[in-house]
């Protein structure tokens, strides 16, 4: 690989006699990974459902090396047990440590990696909100989060300037997977090398500094700030930290305690590179200690009464007793809320929850991704499959399957959900969406 000479000199000065063995490494493969989905199964039945073996990684209990490419045609992949993700990537997560019930904001959060990591740390209780400034990226993070049965995220496409002046003070814990350089990525996109120049690094740098003063104010008292890239330039990483802090007296910069990686320049940050087992990222962390005031108003469309209990009565036509309280319609979509959720005007939302169904007339067609949030067992209809059976690759290919009874099924593959179809007639009428469908 032809490396710029000015990265050269670069990666030299930072890691002086460590810079053969870092050149090394751009002879060898790049580390590749899959990270558990432990909303959707645990690691037993995702091994089981593999077709490959998988070894643990540092950076997550969830991060496992593995396959990255050509993995997403497995039914395991369709039924959402895993994203593809260089190991190194969960590093950023492990250091926000997201909780349960906790308000967390992804500000740059597609394609989703980091968001659907923190989405299973939480377990479904609290909000995850995931932003993504470029829409069409925004609808691959909703279609990743949908595939990975997320309930509690709101997902959006919002200027993180506008966003954060809206949600000020509102988040426990906050996440600055920042645009960048990526240097870290040079080994897998050999056109991040032929895009990279000091020029480009320096301007990163900038619109670094311009996204972190965005999301300082969405963070509430004695809330978290994390702060990663995958690059390795000073000047994006420790430089921007710095530059922060001198900015935001209202923020201090708390250790990095993890046993993976090496400390960082002049901080206790972290960096990683090759020789540590991923292919590169840098993750800093914040606290607010200074006082800010959160004036954000929870959100008031929640439906009530009758228009309550008709959604109640659709849900439990397909899951049963287990009624979710809070519903709410959107355009022609129903969706079922977060337990918690503030005003979202002016946001740019595109999905708050999980869509339960669309409207049809005068009813409502139930929607994939309800399905794909809903583990087999709690369908009150399902078919399940093994992973190498013929039924479910057809199934995935949108065709129709035989199958007995009447109603709305759930197709699983080891008592997953990955889609769903409506039996009638010894029949089981495809409704997995087109777009994500293998090609026949
Ligand atoms: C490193 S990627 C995020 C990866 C993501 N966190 C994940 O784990 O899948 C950075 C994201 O920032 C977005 N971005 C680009 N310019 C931005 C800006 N000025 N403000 C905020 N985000 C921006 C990019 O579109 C990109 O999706």
């Amino acid at each position: 690989m032809e490396l710029p000479l000015v990265f050269r000199q670069r990666m030299q000065k930072l890691l002086s006699e460590e810079y053969e063995t870092f050149l090394s490494c751009y002879e060898k493969p790049p580390y590749q990974g899959v990270r558990l989905n432990s909303l959707k199964c645990g690691e037993e039945t995702l091994r089981a459902c593999l077709p490959f073996s998988i070894s643990p990684s540092p950076f997550s209990p969830l991060s496992f090396y593995g396959p990255g490419e050509k993995v997403g045609t497995l039914p395991a992949y369709h039924a959402g047990m895993f994203y593809s993700q260089e190991p190194s990537a969960a590093s950023a997560v492990t250091v926000l440590d997201p909780r349960p019930g906790e308000r967390v904001l992804d500000l740059c959060a597609a394609p989703g990696g980091k968001s659907s990591q923190i989405a299973a740390l939480m377990l479904g209780e609290g909000l995850l909100w995931s932003n993504e400034i470029v829409r069409s990226r925004a609808k691959i993070l909703l279609s990743n989060l949908e595939r990975m049965g997320v309930q509690n995220a709101v997902v959006s496409s919002c200027h993180p300037q506008k966003l954060c002046e809206s949600l000020t003070g509102y988040f426990d814990r906050v996440l600055v997977d920042a645009p960048c350089s990526g240097e870290g990525m040079f080994r897998r996109e050999p056109n991040a090398v032929k895009e990279w120049s000091p020029e480009n690094v320096a301007a990163c740098a900038q619109r670094q500094g311009a996204v972190l003063d965005s999301a300082a104010l969405a963070v509430k008292e004695g809330g978290y700030l994390v702060y990663s890239t995958c690059t390795f330039s000073e000047e994006e990483n420790e430089g921007a930290v710095e530059a922060f802090l001198r900015r935001h007296p209202e923020f201090q910069l708390c250790p990095v305690e993890v046993e993976f990686g090496r400390p960082a320049l002049r901080m206790p940050a972290r960096r990683i590179y090759p020789m540590e087992g991923g292919e590169g990222h840098f993750v800093a962390k914040f606290r607010r200690t200074g006082a800010c005031s959160c004036r954000v108003r929870p959100f008031a469309g929640l439906l009530t009464g009758k228009e309550l209990h008709a959604a109640q009565d659709f849900y439990g036509s397909l899951f049963g007793n287990q009624k979710p309280q809070r519903f709410a319609i959107f355009g022609e979509r129903l969706l079922i809320l977060p337990e918690e959720m503030p005003e979202t005007v002016g946001m740019q939302v595109l999905r708050a929850g999980i869509e339960l169904g669309e409207r049809r007339g005068n009813r409502w067609e139930p929607s994939h991704s309800v399905f794909q949030s809903r583990a087999g067992c709690d369908c009150l209809r399902s078919v399940d499959f093994a992973p190498d059976a013929p039924e479910l690759a057809a199934f995935l290919r949108g065709e129709e399957l035989e199958c007995s009874g009447k109603g709305y099924t759930a197709v699983c593959v080891s008592g997953v959900t990955t889609g769903f179809g409506k039996a009638s007639g010894g029949k089981l009428k495809n409704k997995y969406p087109k777009g994500l469908r293998n090609l026949k």
